[in-house]
């Protein structure tokens, strides 16, 4: 199932009875802002790669009540007659404005901005939810992954253990974003033109006599390709040996391979692979790969290399896929202005007695501050949408929660950079939405604009998400308000 059906019906239903509400009292057409952001960043990171942009595209350019859904919904005997008249011309004619895919974003940031009647911007919030949610999770995580290998290209292999072919495929796309070279789903590497990657499996040895025979065998139909998994029955004793009996066969026989080595993916991969590594080299074939797979995660793969690992190819399968260690994104899509009945946008707030958990009201955007010499980003502001920053004037910046904490930028140290790009208006597309190696490729130069010490994959460094002064005094000005009037 991908977005690129019709997934109306793929809401909560309480958005469908509320739907019906706003109909029922007059309301449908009034104009609403939603954000859709995040309150904590996973994995304890000190950021987020934001990722599922263009499967909520198709999401919203396919969104329409079929016959079949009005029939479904009328046999529901919940909804009025009228209110199911009306879905049969429902189409989204709202504006959107997103954070593009690949972006590092940080908590309480509108990774996505809905500006529409409410009716329709009622039902897209299960919609888009499941659909950044999922693919931010696992972008961030793939990050991660990549990172801790330094350079060494990550493989994504998760489909068979991913919760379900949703997950396996589009996690796979987000993965590719996040920094790994390729992915072993090959629908994947079909929809979204990336490299499909892989080696072969136990059975593969299993179903030959014995090793060396299976080995030649995937050898001679795949010279270019050749990466044999030695660990079916005695990694160094029968796996490598064979392997390196294969390879001399090749090059005896003039086969020049364009990508030959091994896989490990059982036993202890540092002390494994260093001895393959030796055994390699001292046979004459110091370019061969050595890969690996076996239940890795980042913080695996950065204790191996700390042990002297010798691996230049990762493989990793479950725990990226499913982020095994932080199974959600925790998006959320909260209501932060409502047209007035006059065309002006009136602030909405959500109280909290937790002060994190209450809402920046208003329409939004996201001004982001780089250091102008080094290109790392300092911090960003969340402000309101039509407030004006001056690079050439000074800034001065300060934490929400303890304002005594500022920041001061003097001109010609920094420059400005606007984060919510626009996406739909009324209802029609006005983006062109790159290729996944595209995102990929501004997926790296974004995590580039971040300092070592913010990628940490423990205690990382976090970065300063501010509210301008105007933001910050309408939000203080409604929280006492509303307090006062409780
Ligand atoms: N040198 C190492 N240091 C830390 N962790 C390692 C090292 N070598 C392997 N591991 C990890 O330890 C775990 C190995 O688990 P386990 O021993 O249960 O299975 P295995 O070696 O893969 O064997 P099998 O597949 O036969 O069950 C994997 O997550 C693997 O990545
Ligand atoms: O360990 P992961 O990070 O999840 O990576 C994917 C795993 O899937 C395969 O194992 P599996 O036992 O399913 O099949 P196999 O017989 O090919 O080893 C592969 O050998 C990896 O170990
Ligand atoms: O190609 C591989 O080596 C592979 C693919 C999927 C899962 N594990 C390994």
């Amino acid at each position: 199932m991908f977005t690129d059906q019709n997934l109306t019906l793929m809401t909560d239903l309480y958005q469908l009875t509320m739907m019906q509400g706003y109909y029922h009292y007059g309301k449908k057409d009034r104009t609403v802002v939603f954000d859709l952001f995040y309150r904590d960043n996973p994995f304890s990171a000190a950021f987020s790669i934001v990722a599922g942009l263009d499967q909520a595209i198709e999401y919203i350019q396919n969104l329409h009540f079929s016959p079949e859904d009005i029939a479904y919904l009328q046999s529901l005997n919940i909804f009025e007659a009228d209110f199911l008249e009306y879905l049969k011309d429902f189409r989204f004619t709202g504006d959107i404005d997103a954070i593009p895919e690949g972006s590092i974003a940080f908590p309480r940031e509108p990774l996505l901005r809905v500006k529409a009647p409410i009716i329709e911007a009622q039902l897209i919030e299960t919609a888009l939810l499941c659909i950044i949610n999922h693919q931010s999770l696992i972008a961030t995580k793939a990050s991660r992954v990549v990172w801790a290998a330094k350079g060494d290209p990550v493989m994504e292999f998760g489909l068979r253990r991913a919760q379900g072919p949703d997950a396996g495929t589009l996690g796979a796309r987000a993965a590719v974003i996040g920094g790994c070279i390729g992915t072993s789903n090959v629908l994947t590497a079909q929809l979204f033109d990336v490299a499909p990657k892989g080696t072969h499996s136990h059975s593969w040895v299993m179903s030959f006599d014995d090793e060396l025979t299976a080995f030649r065998a995937y050898a001679e139909l795949f010279p270019d390709m050749c990466i044999l998994l030695v660990d079916t029955y005695d990694t160094l004793g029968s796996g490598v040996p064979n392997a390196i009996k294969v390879f001399q066969e090749m090059r005896d026989a003039g086969v020049s391979s364009k990508m030959y080595g091994i896989r490990l993916d059982s036993g202890d991969l540092a002390y494994l692979s260093m001895e393959a590594r030796k055994m390699l080299d001292e046979a004459g074939f110091p370019d061969a790969i050595i890969s690996a797979s076996s239940d890795l995660d980042e913080y695996l793969i950065r204790d191996l290399k700390l042990q002297g690992a010798q691996i230049s190819l990762w493989g990793v399968g479950t725990r990226l896929i499913t982020a095994k260690d932080c199974p959600s994104f925790g998006g959320v899509y909260k209501l932060a202005a409502e047209d007035d009945g006059t065309g002006v946008m009136e602030p909405k707030i959500k109280l909290s007695d937790n002060a994190v958990k209450i809402t920046n009201p208003g329409v939004k955007k996201i001004i982001r501050i780089y250091d102008k010499q080094t290109g790392y980003l300092r911090g960003d502001l969340i402000a309101l949408e039509d407030e004006i920053f001056d690079e050439s004037q000074p800034l001065e910046i300060f934490d929400p929660e303890n304002t005594w904490k500022r920041m001061r930028f003097k001109p010609g140290t920094y420059t400005l950079r606007e984060l919510l790009t626009p996406i739909f208006r009324g209802g029609k597309l006005v983006y062109s939405r790159p290729s996944v190696m595209e995102i990929q490729q501004y997926c790296k130069a974004e995590q580039a604009t971040l300092r070592p010490e913010s990628k940490r994959l423990v205690n990382a460094q976090t970065i300063p998400v501010d509210l301008s002064q105007s933001l910050y005094d309408l939000k203080q000005a409604m929280i006492q308000k509303f307090s006062a009037e409780e």
